[in-house]
């Protein structure tokens, strides 16, 4: 069994990981975070997130108060409170699993220190099917090398802050790595319309023919049920920097 903070539980993402983490029997959910002022803060994470019960873990305003009872923080959000986030888990010795992007590279390198101390995971995106597309852009890059010029269209809703989206990073940084393909030739393409939910397009322009691999969400489950087996897998898991390519077998 593996106990959970979840923070953010009004989050889009977040109050989606409180119903998944519910329905596992493997993970209980100990607490929440909410930002301070929220009338909710005292309140049970069930009913703040929208689950429609209580479960019997309430929701505070400071990470401090709570932790102690949890194994691993959870947390979609936004960048800097992430980062307080992982410095309270690196006190306390707790796993923190990240999904939040657009971190500066300073910020990353938080990460990494963290992670000589405590289990880290850090996922741009937690669905599984998202991570097969990674793996198949690998195999077309190592094959294509440099006879393809590669762009990634990323299409959110107008509401998503960062842009390029933190998939999109990460697809260019898997091309990259095995196609020996330098990360600067890469272009990318952010489109924020509407209520997209997500989608990545990757091309790879060829003379004379193109391929395309692509994937669509139409809801945000996908990347929920990632994060509940991301979290199963750091709980076992000593220090260290580990990614969703640590939890997909292929
Ligand atoms: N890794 C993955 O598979 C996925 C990652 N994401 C990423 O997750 C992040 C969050 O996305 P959304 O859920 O759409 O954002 P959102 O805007 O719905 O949720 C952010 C939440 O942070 C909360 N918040 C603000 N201040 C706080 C504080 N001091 N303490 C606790 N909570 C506080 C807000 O109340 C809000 O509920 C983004 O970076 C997004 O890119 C989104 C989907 C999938
Ligand atoms: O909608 C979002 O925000 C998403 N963020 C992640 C990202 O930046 O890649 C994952 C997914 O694309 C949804």
């Amino acid at each position: 069994m593996v106990n959970v903070v979840i923070t953010a539980p009004r989050g889009h993402m977040d109050s989606l990981i409180v119903k998944a983490a519910y329905e596992r029997e493997d993970i209980r959910i100990t607490g929440g975070i909410g930002p301070v002022g929220r009338e909710y803060i005292g309140s049970d994470i069930g009913l703040v997130s929208g689950l429609g019960r209580s479960i019997g873990a309430l929701v505070s305003d400071n990470l401090e108060d709570v932790i102690n009872e949890c194994d691993l923080v959870v947390d979609f959000s936004r960048p800097q409170l992430s980062i307080g986030f992982l410095e309270t888990c690196r006190q306390h010795k707790k796993a923190f699993l990240c999904g939040t992007t657009g971190f500066s590279p300073e910020q990353e390198a938080l990460f990494e220190d963290a992670a000589d101390e405590i289990p880290v995971m850090k996922a741009a995106n937690t669905s599984f099917v998202v991570n097969v597309m990674r793996k198949l852009l690998g195999q077309a890059a190592k094959n294509l090398g440099s006879k393809a010029k590669i762009e990634i269209i990323d299409l959110h809703s107008e509401t998503k802050i960062d842009a390029p989206s933190g998939t999109a990073l990460e697809l260019a940084e898997e091309i990259s790595e095995q196609g020996k393909h330098p990360t600067e030739e890469i272009v990318f393409h952010s489109v924020r319309a509407g209520d997209i939910p997500s989608s990545h397009k990757v091309i790879f322009g060829c003379k004379g023919e193109m391929l395309e691999i692509s994937h669509h969400a139409y809801s945000w489950e996908c990347y929920a049920t990632g994060a509940c087996d991301a979290i199963q897998y750091l709980a076992g898991q000593g220090p260290g920097l580990y990614t969703m390519d640590d939890i997909i077998q292929f």
